[in-house]
């Protein structure tokens, strides 16, 4: 926009500069230089004088005067500059005319001149602007997506993640034939967030979902809309989802959605009202189309927590799905994905690069590779070698903070396995209904370990022993840390296994009446406030907490063989499903 301006803006001053000097030339002509006036030398001038031939004279302070003679003939002539010249004038009958007089007559048309000229410079200038800047504002507000319709990258692009992809892949049959679910009266998922560390394939799910449905890809990123001026990230939002509908089935793909969907700050003072404006146009429009439509908005974020509660409710980003960091059989596959097509020496063991590369992303093992090919083009290797690839892999690593996890130490990664095995083996041996998806030692976006299990049975009612078991299940990771690590090596790892033994326990003995101690009593409505602190009930509460942890070690401790067993499992492969470890648990059965 400035440079455009910019452009014309000289244009037009050179242009004003132009009229103006014709106009005063004009002017200085029609006062000083009208019908050719004579030259005389001052002694004609005082000669004419005195024989009385002299009309008028102009006197101004120039090094020449001009005048007129009585016939009309115009002369000019030096100035003299002398002090009585006009009074001689005067004195001789001549009009003197003081051009000092006639000059602000001058003055004043071409100030006019110049004024005019200005305004209307500055009123043309300023349409011209006003066109530019609502031409510039409609640019901006529709926000420059890419679409593209046949992407060749399917699901078979994407390695591991396995259970974030079939969530995916679900939805290719709601875009394909939103009529037939439509016809059931089923609700249509409108909004999906996929949510995990960077470079974990967030971006290419989305893709594959597009392309294997057959629909168009819109894609934007949540900082598009930040940064502009007032309402255009709303209108941008407005615009997107304009567009999206004239395409008919679509998805669009909103990276970095924290950016404009970070929670809001109520009450706070100076809150970014337009943020604010952006997120509520954003929650307008995703409750402004039915789903039926065969629209999905797909987001994604590496930080879910972060987001405001109004997006994740139902109607809006319902579906939450985890992006996680591969484990060693999925970094296999990815990298099986990008050894395929290079040449690769047989010496090469896939198996033995992906054990080297814990919490390394997706994106992180892509690079890797590709980094090991380049040295290979460089030396004209014929085949890429282990050579390469461990050099790859230290400029990887080496451009990294320092807080990045792909160097984390050895014996961290065990004491997580270890804490994990301890969940694990408890929940087997308390709870063995209880469904355990999957245990790992790849930290989730949720903590430090990754124990996504432990679904209890449907039931409607919570059993004072079954609750007392989620507890000691709670417990047994610092449990298994004190066992084998030793009371002063316990580390933070426990902090939300302590938060939700705590809010089990309280609500145990506040609200359910499950303590003998306390009785039967709502210690709510006794102390007449919700959340008042009870010295008599904090001690009974850490007294039972004792106890039960206590009884926790006792069980593990029992059981070790089988926490280590688990250990060693969850050390070497990093993710157990289910039948893996009850394997494991058969397998080390003491007879
Ligand atoms: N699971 C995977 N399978 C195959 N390639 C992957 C996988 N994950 C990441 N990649 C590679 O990493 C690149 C970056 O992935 P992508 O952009 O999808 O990550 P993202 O999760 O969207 O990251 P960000 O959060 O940084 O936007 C991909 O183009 C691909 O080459
Ligand atoms: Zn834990």
């Amino acid at each position: 926009m400035k440079k455009i301006s910019k452009k014309k803006l000289m244009l037009a001053i050179g242009m004003f500069v132009v009229i103006l000097s014709i106009i005063s030339f004009g002017i200085y002509r029609q006062y000083f230089y009208s019908e050719n006036p004579i030259e005389v030398s001052y002694g004609e001038f005082l000669e004419k004088i005195e024989e009385n031939q002299i009309n008028k004279v102009f006197l101004m302070d120039s090094p020449k005067i001009k005048g007129e003679l009585k016939d009309g003939q115009e002369f000019i002539t030096d100035h003299p500059r002398t002090d009585n010249l006009k009074e001689m004038l005067l004195t001789a009958d001549v009009i003197v005319v003081e051009v000092g007089e006639q000059h602000s007559v001058v003055q004043v048309i071409t100030f006019i001149i110049v004024i005019g000229a200005l305004a209307g410079m500055a009123f043309i200038l300023s349409k011209q602007g006003s066109k530019q800047a609502s031409k510039e504002y409609d640019k901006m507000s529709s926000v420059e997506f890419s679409t593209q319709k046949e992407s060749t990258i399917t699901f078979a692009n994407i390695a591991g993640n396995e259970e974030a992809k079939e969530n995916v892949m679900e939805l290719v049959d709601f875009l394909k034939n939103p009529q037939k679910y439509q016809r059931y009266g089923a609700r249509m998922p409108k909004g999906v967030i996929l949510y995990g560390p960077p470079g974990t394939g967030k971006t290419l799910m989305a893709k594959a979902l597009a392309s294997e449905a057959g629909v168009d890809f819109l894609a934007v990123s949540g900082s598009d809309f930040v940064q502009v001026y007032a309402g255009l990230g709303a209108g941008r939002i407005r615009n997107l989802f304009k567009n999206a509908r004239e395409k008919g089935k679509c998805v669009i793909f909103i990276d970095e959605i924290d950016a404009i969907g970070k929670k809001r700050d109520r009450g706070g003072l100076g809150g970014s009202d337009e943020s604010d404006r952006t997120l509520n146009a954003l929650l307008t429009e995703m409750s402004g189309f039915k789903g039926s439509e065969g629209i999905i908005i797909m987001a994604a974020t590496n930080r879910l927590d972060i987001l405001d509660e109004a997006l994740l409710r139902p109607g809006r980003f319902d579906r939450q799905i985890e992006v996680g960091l591969p484990d060693l059989k999925a970094r296999q596959d990815i990298l099986k994905l990008y050894t395929q097509n290079r040449p690769i020496a047989t010496t090469i063991s896939i198996e033995r690069i992906a054990q080297q590369t814990v919490y390394f992303s997706g994106a992180k093992l892509e690079n890797l590779m590709n980094e090991a090919a380049i040295y290979a083009a460089r030396e004209n290797a014929s085949f890429i070698s282990e050579k390469h690839v461990d050099k790859a892999f230290y400029t990887v690593v080496a451009g990294e903070e320092k807080k990045d996890r792909s160097n984390i130490k050895e014996s961290e990664r065990r004491i997580t396995a270890y804490h994990e095995a301890g969940h694990t083996i408890a929940t087997k041996l308390l709870c063995p209904e209880n469904k355990v998806t999957k245990v790992t030692i790849i930290p989730s976006t949720k903590g430090a370990g990754g124990f996504s299990m432990n679904i209890p049975p449907d039931s409607m009612y919570h059993k004072k022993k079954d609750m007392f078991h989620s507890i000691k299940i709670a417990l047994a990771g610092r449990a298994v840390e004190e066992i084998i690590f030793g009371e002063e090596n316990i580390t933070t790892g426990a902090s939300n296994d302590i938060q939700k033994a705590t809010e089990i326990l309280v609500a145990m003995i506040k609200q359910f009446g499950m303590n003998d101690e306390v009785g039967m009593i709502n210690y709510d409505i006794l102390l007449g406030q919700p959340g008042g602190v009870d010295q008599r009930l904090a001690e009974i509460c850490n007294k039972e907490m004792k106890r039960l942890y206590e009884e926790t070690k006792v069980l593990i401790e029992k059981n070790i063989h089988l926490v280590h067993a688990v250990t060693e499992e969850l050390m070497a492969r990093e993710t157990l499903k289910e039948e893996e470890i009850n394997k494991i648990i058969e397998n080390n059965k003491v007879a």
